[in-house]
């Protein structure tokens, strides 16, 4: 629990609010036990020693106390509202940090719906813990216990002695369960979480489901995940209730024995009327208070589990890139006798292959489906990692260098994604360009036409709530988007695939206008697209088998040959 707290409470960072949600508290603490010690004055001085003087000011007095603790309570549950607010957009932008930056091959081992409700539930479970719920509240307990521990040591030491040992029953009944709750309640979360994974896949797949009929088989895969669910919280729901059973006879007996201990002082004339009836409210209310720390305690061994799992995300110390300068232009980017495998158990997808991007120039990369192409591009972006050899830009391995890096490359993929904002915006992504450079550039792209085409034109929304727009338009919008960034190296893998042949050749001749004398990577499968390269690499079962110009390749290469003859005869 520990490690919990001191890891939550370094993304707290309005501590001095702290202070005075603990003065709160404190007051809240404090002031109904001295509303309590009031009474025992009302009934041993006003009506035992009928000082009936006493009254109007015990009474007023018992008023401001009694009405004291509501202002308290209010005063803390602002306070610590903020802190609580404060603290989970603090983390939810942590957290979005770490996704940002995480390695490629660790994020595709998560489920986006796992990572969401990470983001949903857990960091609000992650405040409630350290903030709003769990710690305001259990000291606000403790302090309550400590001030009826005095008071009532003040009053009846046999009493006292009844209620240290309820706190320690209490503290070996936490000492059992609180791990066991932890566990119960990290099966829920998973189970959760599972739920929320089969939901969003569901979604994701409803173009296939609705296309091949398979309506029911994704509806009985989340019934299946939901009883699974539910079937956790049925065994949560059972063992709080089993606690529940054991812990609930100790609430009352306390109460019974405090009567008896404190009717045998009365009829003894060991203490008076007043110190009975107000010990024994004391006790009551001490009663409750461990009854509730308790249930506090239970519930943050749940909460504790929302923390571990976000911790898991935030918490890792995997570093993507080092940290070294770029303010050079990119002179050199070399393949050197790079293997890689997507994972330590599948095959190596890259063998052992060594290639010179010349800067400057048209260099495509070819080769059948699932050869390797779209791995090289990948490594190129830093999604992975080679496992042996090493990408170079100008002699220096590629993760060496910060983020600067990748300002200076960009990717256009076959298929882009669009945030749900306007066209400008998913074009621009937030950096400022001149809107004639906007305009132009889509033009080039061929794409101006049927932006102005929609009423709303460059301030068209695209996304969830935007227009549809087909898989050609949406590869146009993203060549203009990389066109508008005008990187020194620019990486298209199938970025023209979803065009007409007569559009993809209008747009090829203009990006190879645009892009002279910039290194422009293509992969592509058609031919005719990279025909004029400078240099073309064929690549075959992960191995470099070919590489040159067009016609060196068609007198030489077999591969290089039936790729081409075969679009030829289509
Ligand atoms: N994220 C991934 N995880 C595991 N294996 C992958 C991943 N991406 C690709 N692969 C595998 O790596 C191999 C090469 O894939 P890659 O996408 O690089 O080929 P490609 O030549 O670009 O194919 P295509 O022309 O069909 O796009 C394939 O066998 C593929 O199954």
């Amino acid at each position: 629990m520990r490690s919990s707290m001191s890891f939550i409470f370094k993304y707290i960072n309005k501590k001095r609010w702290f202070l005075l949600g603990y003065s709160a508290i404190f007051l809240e603490s404090l002031t109904p036990i001295i509303a309590t010690l009031l009474q025992r004055d009302l009934i041993d001085k006003v009506f035992s020693a009928k000082q009936y003087q006493e009254f109007p000011k015990i009474l007023a007095l018992y008023a401001i106390f009694f009405f004291g603790p509501k202002l308290w309570f209010t005063v803390r549950k602002v306070v610590f509202f903020h802190i609580g607010y404060n603290l989970q957009t603090v983390l939810t932008k942590e957290f979005l940090i770490k996704i940002y930056d995480m390695p490629t091959a660790a994020f595709n081992k998560e489920h986006v719906g796992s990572l969401l409700n990470n983001i949903r539930n857990n960091i609000a479970d992650a405040s409630d813990l350290s903030v709003n719920q769990i710690l305001s509240e259990s000291v606000k307990n403790i302090l309550t216990i400590v001030f009826l521990v005095f008071s009532i040591a003040n009053i009846n030491f046999m009493m006292l002695i009844i209620v240290v040992t309820v706190s320690i029953i209490y503290y070996a009944l936490l000492h059992k369960f609180g791990e066991k709750t932890k566990q119960f309640s990290q099966q829920v979360r998973e189970e959760k979480a599972n739920v929320a994974i089969a939901v969003e896949e569901s979604i994701s797949s409803i173009r296939e489901i609705v296309a091949y009929n398979r309506q029911d088989w994704q509806i009985n895969n989340y019934k299946e995940k939901f009883s699974q669910y539910f079937k956790a919280i049925i065994k949560q729901g059972l063992f709080k209730n089993k606690i529940l059973f054991i812990s609930d006879p100790f609430l009352y007996g306390t109460k019974i024995v405090a009567i008896l201990l404190g009717g045998i002082g009365v009829i003894s004339n060991r203490i008076s009327l007043g110190e009975f009836v107000v010990g024994f409210t004391f006790v009551d209310q001490l009663v409750t208070e461990l009854g509730q720390l308790f249930e506090q305690a239970l519930i943050a061994k749940k909460l504790e589990a929302s923390v571990e799992c976000i911790k898991s995300v935030i918490g890792r110390d995997e570093v993507k890139f080092g940290s070294a300068d770029f303010n050079k232009h990119i002179e050199s980017i070399e393949f050197r006798d790079v293997t890689f495998s997507y994972s330590p158990d599948s095959p190596a997808v890259l063998n052992d292959i060594s290639i010179d991007f010349p800067i400057g120039k048209k260099i495509a990369i070819v080769g059948k489906s699932g050869s390797g192409k779209s791995t090289i591009a990948q490594l190129l972006t830093r999604a992975y990692s080679p496992d042996r050899g090493e990408v170079f830009i100008n002699d220096v391995p590629i993760n060496c260098y910060g983020k600067q890096y990748t300002d200076k490359v960009s990717m256009v993929f076959q298929q882009p994604y669009f945030i749900p904002s306007t066209i400008k915006e998913n074009l621009t992504l937030d950096k400022s360009y001149k809107p004639i450079d906007i305009e132009n550039t889509c033009k080039e792209m061929l794409c101006h036409d049927f932006i102005v085409g929609f009423p709303n034109q460059y301030e068209t929304q695209v996304g969830e709530r935007g227009i549809s727009l087909s898989g050609g338009q949406k590869q146009r919008l993203a060549l203009s988007r990389a066109m508008l960034k005008n990187t020194e190296v620019l990486i298209l893998d199938e970025a023209t695939s979803a065009l007409d042949t007569e559009t993809e050749f209008s747009v090829q001749k203009n990006i190879d206008k645009l892009r002279k004398g910039k290194t422009t990577i293509i992969i592509a499968h058609r031919i005719s697209t990279i025909q004029n390269a400078d240099i073309i690499y064929v690549l075959d079962k992960g191995k470099i088998v070919a590489k040159g110009p067009h016609e060196k390749l068609m007198s030489e290469s077999t591969i290089y040959n039936e790729l081409y003859n075969f679009q030829q005869v289509r």
